[in-house]
């Protein structure tokens, strides 16, 4: 079945087009053009933040229908010093500030020009040449006008203007006589009193730019982006799918910057600031087509069946042991994280870890705040020349091995897996030669489940008494009773531990475990990776990997589908991810056949489960194809990307 996002396909304008009457300032372009007339006029002025925030003031009150139309107009002038040569400057500005889905969609409007009329309160002036560049001619422009004096002041507008006016556009409207189905398109009350004065079938409140509470109200639909509006009337539009549709839920957290991003693209999003448990997930899921988490949240094959519309999870993080990655693929679903972004913060904390605990500081530093001067040498002892047991010698055990070296350690480590051997460390053959040399264990393993419990009783009595011990990997790697056994019996010198078996969900839940109390002992609530830069770091990383999947279906870095990293195309894109079963590229490629298609490009590849096939082809092809293609056996998701 696939469920999401679905294709557009190269629509056809509905019959009859309805006639479009769409307001300029905040809608056509992102801005008011008499704040920014003002803002250029007053360049240099000492009074210039303050007259202009008094025209914004006085734009917005007019605009929610707090403040009359004409008069609102009659202040905002009275206020502006500009001259004819400002607008020029103002054009050009304005030029730029085009709302970015008018802008992607400026082929619609030069597809139908005799369909579009800018209605607006502002002005000829600068709206005529703004909108120019989109094929809408001057006679479908119907705005107000400037007087000037003889030095080219601008003295305020021509009163005869029916825009001018209050109710102007409803005026202007009848002035228009159009005869067909009629839809406003605006930000403000006004574009609103089109529809109540029944010359409009339909009121959509455009909510880009500014979102007015008293304004979307009163709407008949609301638009977050013009995309929306060609999406909900089957016109022809620029991308495939309206991105204000794709709805992103944020847990745990995550740098704001995660979710700049991702509204910046314009996806919606909703952020949660703990964890949620499963079931209080499952009820969120819902409509949600990117789920963003950090460790705590566990999205189980539950959650999953609970995601109707999921195609994408960020993992904040390196750990991706949270989520059921094979659930994720055989529902089409990709699984994104940060392999590589917080790997220096917790090589840092080791480092600064060990130095701790050799000097015996988290007993030290207590009595010290205690009133208590204990001034000894007693089991401290320098890490120089001191044999670190590095297990697991991925991402963060490697980097450690580097800087262990450089502040003078010796560097032993064990992985299950063949790694590239960095400057003199050792490589040891099984776990017990590391636990029988080290002086320092650290463990830096991935949190799969088989290794679970991986240290317990007897891994702690192979280490060398008095040795110290770290865990900043996985809390469940570690029998937490163990540790506290060999830590009471003086066994071991010491431990940090940052990550448990069970970890409070939120800061307000209070942690329990037997290690706390225990002498020479850091407890950290794991922030291995909680630095500022990390954190920045991995809200940019997983941010950008989903939108490049969501926008071209490449999974590079992806954690649980195969990485195709396509190319460029100025194509129709028909991603089509399916169950790892024989025959189904035949089968795809039977459908183009008898579709006779012409395809540019063909990229396959497979894991044990699923089968992720990308075909560009030539942007003229049959609806029906797309329908053929979702048809195809043992499809998991499609969908078509332009
Ligand atoms: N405390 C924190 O805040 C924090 C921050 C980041 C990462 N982590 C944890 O650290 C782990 C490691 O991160 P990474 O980026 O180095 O991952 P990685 O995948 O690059 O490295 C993990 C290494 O462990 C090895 N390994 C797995 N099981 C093993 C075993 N039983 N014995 C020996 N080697 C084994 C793997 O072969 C791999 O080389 C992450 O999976 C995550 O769970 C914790
Ligand atoms: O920030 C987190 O929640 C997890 C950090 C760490 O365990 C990781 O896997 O990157």
């Amino acid at each position: 079945m696939s469920d999401h996002l679905p294709d557009q396909p190269a629509a056809g304008p509905a019959v009859p087009l309805p006639y479009l009457i769409i307001d300029f300032d905040s809608t056509f372009t992102q801005v008011e053009g008499l704040d920014e007339l003002a803002d250029i006029a007053l360049e240099g002025s000492p009074d210039r933040e303050k007259i202009v925030g008094q025209i914004r003031e006085l734009t917005d009150r007019g605009m929610s229908g707090e403040l009359k139309f004409s008069e609102s107009l009659r202040q905002r002038l009275a206020l502006l010093p500009a001259r004819r040569a400002h607008i020029g400057q103002l054009v050009e500005r304005l030029k730029g500030k085009v709302s970015a889905s008018i802008r992607r969609n400026r082929s619609f409007f030069e597809r139908f020009p005799g369909r579009v009329y800018i209605v607006s309160s502002g002005f000829r002036e600068f709206i005529e040449p703004v909108v120019a560049e989109f094929g809408i001619d001057a006679d479908h422009v119907l705005a107000n006008t400037f007087t000037f004096d003889a030095e080219d002041r601008i003295t305020g507008f021509d009163p005869e203007n029916v825009l001018s006016q209050d109710g102007g556009k409803i005026r202007q409207l009848r002035l228009l006589d159009l005869n067909g189905p009629v839809y406003a398109l605006g930000d403000g009350y006004t574009d609103y009193q089109i529809r109540e004065a029944g010359l409009a079938d339909r009121f959509y409140a455009f909510t880009e730019n500014v979102t007015r509470p008293a304004v979307v109200a009163h709407a008949d639909k609301v638009l977050p982006s013009f995309d929306e509006f060609l999406y909900q009337n089957n016109l022809p539009m620029t991308l495939s799918y309206p991105k204000n549709r794709i709805k992103v839920l944020l847990l745990e957290n995550p740098d704001s910057r995660a979710e700049e991003l991702f509204r910046a693209e314009g996806y919606q999003v909703e952020t949660v600031t703990g964890g949620l448990d499963e079931d209080e997930l499952m009820a969120r899921m819902e409509g949600v087509s990117i789920l963003g988490i950090r460790s705590k949240t566990q999205v189980t094959a539950r959650v999953l069946e609970a995601a109707n519309r999921l195609i994408g999870i960020g993992a904040f993080c390196i750990g991706t042991n949270q989520i059921d990655l094979v659930g994720c693929m055989k529902k089409g679903v990709a699984v994104f994280n940060a392999p590589f972004s917080n790997t220096r913060s917790v090589v840092e904390l080791a480092l600064g870890e060990i130095i701790m605990l050799a000097r015996r500081i988290p007993e030290k530093s207590p009595k010290m705040h205690a009133g208590e001067w204990d001034k000894s040498a007693r089991g401290a002892f320098e890490i120089r020349g001191k044999k670190l047991g590095i297990v697991g010698y991925g991402n963060i055990g490697s980097q450690l091995s580097v800087v262990a070296e450089a502040v003078g350690m010796q560097v032993l480590y064990y992985d299950v897996a063949e790694k590239l051997q960095l400057g003199n460390a050792i490589k040891c053959r099984t776990l017990d030669e590391l636990l029988e040399q080290a002086d320092i264990v650290t463990l830096h393993v991935d949190g799969r489940p088989e290794n679970t419990d991986l240290f317990g009783e007897a891994q702690f009595a192979r280490m060398k008494p008095g040795s110290l011990f770290l865990n900043n990997a996985r809390g469940p790697v570690v029998e937490v009773p163990a540790l506290a056994a060999a830590l009471r019996s003086g066994h071991l010198g010491g431990a940090a531990v940052d990550v448990f078996p069970h970890e409070p969900k939120t800061n307000d839940e209070t942690f329990e475990s037997e290690l706390r109390d225990l002498p020479n002992v850091l407890l950290t609530p794991h922030i291995g990776g909680s630095t500022a830069e990390a954190q920045r770091n991995i809200a940019e990383f997983v941010p950008e990997r989903i939108m490049q999947y969501v926008n071209t279906g490449n999974t590079q870095q992806s954690v649980n589908f195969p990485n195709i990293q396509l190319p460029d195309q100025p194509a129709h894109r028909l991603i089509h991810i399916h169950h790892n079963v024989p025959g189904v590229l035949a089968r795809i490629n039977n459908v183009l056949a008898a579709h006779s298609v012409n395809i540019l490009g063909q990229y396959l590849k497979t894991n044990e489960h699923i089968g992720y096939v990308i075909t560009d082809v030539d942007k003229q092809y049959e609806p029906e194809l797309i329908k053929a293609l979702r048809e195809v056996e043992h499809t998991i998701k499609f969908r078509v990307l332009y």
